[in-house]
């Protein structure tokens, strides 16, 4: 139950899973049920230092909230002197991006399978007004059945209610507030391409040698496939119509609201 008071005596900790930036994630036993958990520990000076408690804050307010079977659930949480706990659910399958590259890149079905669970899992994020914004084969974990589950919301905000685009509203808001408006869903939509394509083909559309030619690359929506794998018409299409048009949607808007 998540009212609950938990605390370090309530698990068993087991071999680490992984090491992120800000703590490490470890197999971890409840004693008393033998619910097998995964326990992220995050060390607060490392929050103070890189500041970012209310990140944190929000990561935990936001996924304690979301119940959908492609989310990774946040059980609970308890702190010590030194260190804050997040207690979360375990994926017995590993992390989709190690499959991603063990198979070098996945078959249609298989793609398919795992875009329609991220397209649901966004979906109920985007009622719920969260954005991601962090989408990436290595936030992506696997359940005991190969289910897709999306981790780590920690670059995930609660979006403003979605302003109107109208030339009118504009004129009231604060250039900080009209900057602002790059973070609405499409954020997220627009991963799902590039995700869709990095299924099939195995690396991202965009990738380049250096970090300003992928940002030219992507500025310019400059997608192209390659011969091998065969991916079929049908998803290439697919693969342009989320990337293309959200692309020049969000160029389209801008010089709209540009014009006003
Ligand atoms: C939060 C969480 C993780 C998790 N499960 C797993 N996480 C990570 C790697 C985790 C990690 C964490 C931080 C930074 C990098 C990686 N690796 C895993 C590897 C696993 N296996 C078992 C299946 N084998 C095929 C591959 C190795 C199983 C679960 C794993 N469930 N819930």
């Amino acid at each position: 139950n998540s009212k609950r008071k938990w605390s370090l005596q309530d698990f068993e900790i087991g071999k680490p899973l992984g090491k992120g930036k800000f703590g490490r994630v470890y197999l971890a036993r409840e004693v008393k049920s033998k619910y097998i958990v995964a326990l992220k520990i995050i060390f607060k000076e490392q929050l103070e230092k890189y500041r970012i408690h209310h990140q944190l804050r929000r990561e935990m307010e936001i996924q304690t909230s979301l119940r959908h079977p492609n989310i990774l659930r946040l059980y609970g949480w308890f702190h010590d002197s030194e260190r804050i706990f997040l207690i979360l659910e375990y994926a017995y399958g590993g992390e989709l991006y190690n499959e991603l590259r063990k198979h070098g890149h996945f078959s249609e079905e298989q793609a398919a399978t795992y875009i329609a669970s991220l397209t649901t899992a966004l979906a109920y994020c985007h009622e719920k007004h969260v954005i991601h914004r962090d989408i990436k084969p290595e936030n992506l974990l696997l359940d005991h059945e190969g289910r897709l589950k999306i981790a780590d919301f920690g670059w995930s905000v609660q979006s403003r209610s979605k302003r109107h685009t109208m030339c009118g509203t504009l004129d009231y808001l604060a250039p900080e507030m009209v900057e602002n408006k790059a973070h609405d869903y499409a954020v997220d939509n627009w991963t799902l391409g590039i995700l869709c394509y990095e299924f099939l083909y195995g690396a991202p559309p965009f990738e380049s040698e250096s970090q300003s030619d992928t940002f030219k690359r992507i500025m310019k929506v400059d997608l192209s496939f390659p011969s091998t794998p065969n991916v079929s018409m049908e998803a290439r299409n697919l693969i342009s119509r989320v990337t293309i048009c959200i692309g020049y949607e969000k160029s389209w808007s801008n010089s709209i609201e540009a014009s006003c």
